[in-house]
């Protein structure tokens, strides 16, 4: 029989790429995923709730939840085959679904903190890492969601008899969970936390409508020409120290956001996508120190020190002129803390 225990799990949003980035930058921001979990000595075999965010949406069973298929992932590549029953967990996402800012990072991080607390398999982050990236085959939300912070990350390459098993695509979840999957090859990513300066906030501005980053990924060509790519390097080289320096300096940052590689590719999936990022500048609006899409889109960042409404309310007003839909906003804070499994 079981013991009882109780525990919460939290894992942040993030926001990916910051501009030049593409699959490299990742920043966690505080708006968290929260997981209640109870393991009970009687009841339900298994019980799962859900508030907020994708609620009428996201299924609650456990081989098709993202949370739970994961935590099934990591549960069988150590020989549990199942979860521990009875089981409860209650959700709370407050991370909008399919907008760019990582909620299924989140939900993949979330869902490997829960594999390795039901099966008290106490993996190292590192490690817990390696198993995200079985999922997330881009490294920069989850990298982010699970360490905290800005984060700079990089897969390893494999050699081929190391990649069996490893996905080529984010199709891991699809193979029959029944069977014992392989453990993931050890050190698949590697991170690096930079510095970010502490009066820098991040403006999410979400458009009221979704964008599957798999589809976000699909509109990408899959060569560039080389002027496209050093343009990025350039910049995102300069980029990952220009964020630490205080006070920031905003004409060196707003330069170093721009990118060659993915969003202007994604301006189809996006109205109003060019022109939200070539009006809203450092020079018209006090504070601003940079604009971008966040992730996979059609979340637009602004980083900025000040006059963090009046930006908000300047993109929001020119995505009214290019497209019927709402959009929201949030100034959100970096937070360093990573995600977490705490014991209730
Ligand atoms: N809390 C969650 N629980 C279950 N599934 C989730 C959760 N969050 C995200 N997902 C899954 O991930 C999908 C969104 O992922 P994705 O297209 O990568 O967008 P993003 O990560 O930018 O929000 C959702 O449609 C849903 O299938
Ligand atoms: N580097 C990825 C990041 C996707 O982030 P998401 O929050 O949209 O899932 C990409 O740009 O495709």
């Amino acid at each position: 029989m079981n013991t009882p225990r109780k525990f919460r799990i939290k894992s942040p949003c993030s926001t990916a790429n910051i501009g030049p980035g593409f699959d490299v930058l990742g920043i966690s921001l505080s708006l968290y995923l929260t997981m209640d979990v109870e393991i009970l000595k009687e009841g339900k075999v298994f019980e799962m709730t859900y508030s907020g965010e994708g609620a009428k949406d996201v299924p609650l069973t456990p081989e098709h939840n993202l949370i739970t298929k994961t935590a099934l992932y990591v549960l069988s590549a150590n020989g549990i085959s199942q979860l521990p029953q009875p089981l409860r967990i209650h959700v709370d996402n407050p991370i909008p679904l399919g907008r760019g800012l990582g909620s299924s990072g989140a939900a993949v991080v979330g869902g490997v903190l829960l594999g390795n607390a039901l099966g008290q398999l106490n993996l190292s982050r590192d490690r817990l890492l390696d198993y995200c990236l079985m999922i997330e085959r881009h490294p920069d939300n989850v990298a982010a969601a699970l360490m905290g912070g800005f984060v700079a990350s990089y897969l390893r390459e494999l050699d081929p008899s190391a990649m069996k098993g490893v996905p080529a695509s984010e199709s891991l979840l699809d193979i029959a969970l029944s069977q014992q999957v392989p453990q993931p090859p050890i050190g698949i990513g590697h991170y690096v936390n930079l510095g970010w300066a502490k009066e820098i906030k991040c403006i999410a501005i979400v458009p009221q409508f979704e964008v599957a980053t798999a589809k976000a990924r699909a509109v990408l060509p899959t060569s560039y020409e080389r002027k496209d790519v050093v343009f990025n390097f350039q910049r995102l080289a300069v980029l990952t120290t220009a964020l630490s320096q205080s006070p920031p300096d905003p004409e060196l940052i707003y330069n170093a956001m721009q990118d060659k590689i993915h969003q202007p590719y994604r301006k189809t999936l996006i109205p109003g996508l060019p022109e939200v990022l070539s009006n809203i500048t450092y020079q018209k609006y006090d504070g601003l120190l940079g604009i971008c899409l966040s992730g996979a889109g059609p979340t637009i960042l602004a980083l900025a020190t000040k006059n963090f409404d009046k930006i908000a309310e300047a993109a929001i007003a020119l995505f009214k002129q290019h497209g019927d839909f709402e959009c929201i906003y949030k100034v959100l804070d970096v937070v360093t803390d990573g995600s977490t499994c705490v014991d209730l």
